[in-house]
């Protein structure tokens, strides 16, 4: 991004480095435990929605569960500081809020990402829960304008067509791209594959640049 600033207006360099209203992201290059902890976490969470425990197990899970918050709990950092979502080499970038999937292409042509959806993203009759799908697209279409090199921007709308039900632990792709640019709005589409290329669901947004200060 090198264009710069004519007629008084602000430069897409200011404009990126605004951030709307956001902190500065940077890469976080965490030691090496911080990977497996997260897949822990994962399984922790396949196995809290799956589970059928007797109450003794559960008494000394929770008494686990919470030594462990305590032992965490000092080390919350504010949003753009803590680690995860911003560890380029781990699924979900590493935040176990998003999907557990690679992102193997990068770039202004668009952004593909595969993985599978686990147990946790469980909805009914063995297939993921049709909630799970949007944040999987928002999160592709974030990284596409981001990609395309456009300042961080909001979904303004974001339309899902579930084509076919989306099987857990089958490995999956994504694929979303910028399709047109008009001022500040980017209309995006991304498609949800099997490695067949088998359509399950595909999805169209408005992303909306930030102004300046904007949240
Ligand atoms: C991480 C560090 C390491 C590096 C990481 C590397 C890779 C990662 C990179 C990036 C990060 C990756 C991922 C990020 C992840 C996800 C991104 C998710 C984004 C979201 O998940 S965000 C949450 C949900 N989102 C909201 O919370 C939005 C709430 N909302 C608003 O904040 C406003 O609503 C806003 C700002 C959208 C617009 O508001 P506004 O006041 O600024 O502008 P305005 O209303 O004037 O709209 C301007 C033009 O858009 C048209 N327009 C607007 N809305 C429309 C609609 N619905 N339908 C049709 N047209 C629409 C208007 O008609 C006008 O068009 P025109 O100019 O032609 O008249």
């Amino acid at each position: 991004m090198s264009e710069q600033a004519t007629n008084g207006q602000t430069s897409v360099d200011e404009e990126y480095e605004h951030h709307g209203g956001f902190p500065k992201f940077t890469a976080a290059t965490p030691g090496p435990n911080f990977g497996p902890f997260i897949e822990a976490m994962r399984t922790l969470q396949d196995l809290a929605v799956s589970i059928d425990a007797p109450d003794d197990v559960l008494a000394e899970a929770r008494a686990q569960a919470e030594a462990l918050a305590a032992l965490l709990a000092p080390y919350e950092a504010k949003e753009g500081e803590a680690t995860g979502g911003r560890v380029i080499g781990l699924p979900g970038r590493g935040s176990l809020l998003m999907l557990p999937w690679m992102i193997e292409k990068f770039d202004a042509e668009g952004v593909r990402s595969r993985g599978v959806f686990r147990r946790y993203h469980l909805g009914g009759n063995a297939a993921a829960h049709g909630g799970v799908l949007p944040l999987l697209f928002d999160d592709i279409f974030g990284m596409t304008v981001h990609a395309a090199g456009r300042p961080i921007s909001r979904t303004a709308y974001l339309h899902i067509n579930y084509r076919k039900v989306t099987p857990l632990n089958v490995p999956l792709v994504i694929e979303g791209r910028v399709d047109r640019v008009e001022g500040r709005k980017a209309f995006v589409s991304a498609r949800l594959t099997d490695e067949a290329g088998t359509l399950l669901a595909d999805s169209d947004a408005l992303m909306v640049q930030l102004l300046p200060g904007q949240q």
